[in-house]
């Protein structure tokens, strides 16, 4: 039967072996360390329209990276990008020293929808992830993420913020070197999406993998990156190392960060803060 799917979209099942998986597995080992990324020269267009125009990028391994930018200017296609999901019609996409060639299995994706098997238990949505469905590992991830104890339930019974937590369970599972999140907190309330952001953060330093974080909220960016890039007109356009110790305070140096960012998203001038935090 044809798909009706539109093009570039998979099914759940799709998923599950792919983007969940990434690819066929191919380590047990236990030993993280995040991947280099270069991205040189890459152009990505969908029929007329070019997305990423001569884009370059690179993240060294371990960074925590933010991607920020207005609605439609290439945020996900930039991530689908890294996860070879897509591929650029020009230049080029380095993971970990190896020109990108679709997926690997030692990149995972996490989504703003959980995208859990309904048909499946909690254990063995996580247990997807991982070579050979190790059931041990698939435990101690979902008690990484505080969740040991749902393991036997359905996807359905859980919230929102605990599907997520599922899902960051099972894109941990098989310890990634490179972790793309493409809005997984968006759809979360204030205190569930705090919770999830320090879960993140928490599990980033302690395993040591690359992040690279999609976001509308340059709040969220500030919060947890190491520096933060600005999507617009196909292109980084904004470079902005956030020189903030961590755990983060909304101080006056975070709110600094925060609005010349957002000013600059917007289009607004520049505005510079006094000491205070208010604008002079
Ligand atoms: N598979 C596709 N086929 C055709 N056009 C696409 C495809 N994927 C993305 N686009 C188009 O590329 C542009 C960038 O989309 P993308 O999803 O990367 O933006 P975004 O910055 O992530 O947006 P948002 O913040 O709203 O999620 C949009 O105009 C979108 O319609």
């Amino acid at each position: 039967m044809a798909s009706t799917l539109p093009a570039g979209e998979i099914t759940l099942q799709q998923q599950a072996q792919t983007v969940i998986s990434g690819g066929t597995p191919t380590s047990t080992s236990t030993s993280t360390r995040g991947l280099q990324v270069e991205v040189r020269d890459a152009v990505v267009q969908f029929g007329d329209l070019t997305v990423l125009q001569k884009l370059e990028l690179s993240i060294p391994a371990g960074q925590f990276l933010a991607v920020v930018g207005r609605s439609g200017c290439g945020k996900s296609t930039l991530l689908r990008l890294l996860a070879g999901l897509e591929q650029a019609s020009q230049g080029s996409v380095a993971i970990g020293g190896a020109a990108s060639s679709g997926l690997r299995s030692d990149v995972r994706v996490m989504f703003q929808d959980a995208r859990l098997l309904p048909w499946k238990s909690v254990l063995d949505n996580v247990r997807i992830g991982v070579p050979g469905g190790d059931r041990s590992k698939a435990l101690d991830a979902l008690e990484l993420v505080g969740l040991a104890d749902r393991a036997k339930e359905w996807p359905s019974v859980l919230s929102g913020g605990q599907r997520q937590r599922v899902a960051l369970a099972r894109a941990l599972v098989s310890n990634p070197s490179l972790l793309l999140f493409d809005e997984p907190l968006g759809a979360l309330d204030a205190l569930t999406r705090i919770e999830m952001q320090q879960l993140i953060e928490r599990l980033w330093q302690e395993r040591k993998f690359t992040a690279v974080l999609v976001t509308h909220d340059v709040s969220e960016a500030v919060a947890l990156a190491d520096r933060v890039v600005l999507v617009e007109n196909g292109t980084i356009s904004q470079d902005t190392a956030i020189a903030l110790a961590r755990p983060r305070e909304k101080d006056n140096g975070f709110t600094h960060y925060e609005s010349s960012i957002l000013n600059r998203v917007l289009g607004r001038r520049p505005v510079n803060l006094n000491q205070d935090g208010f604008a002079i």
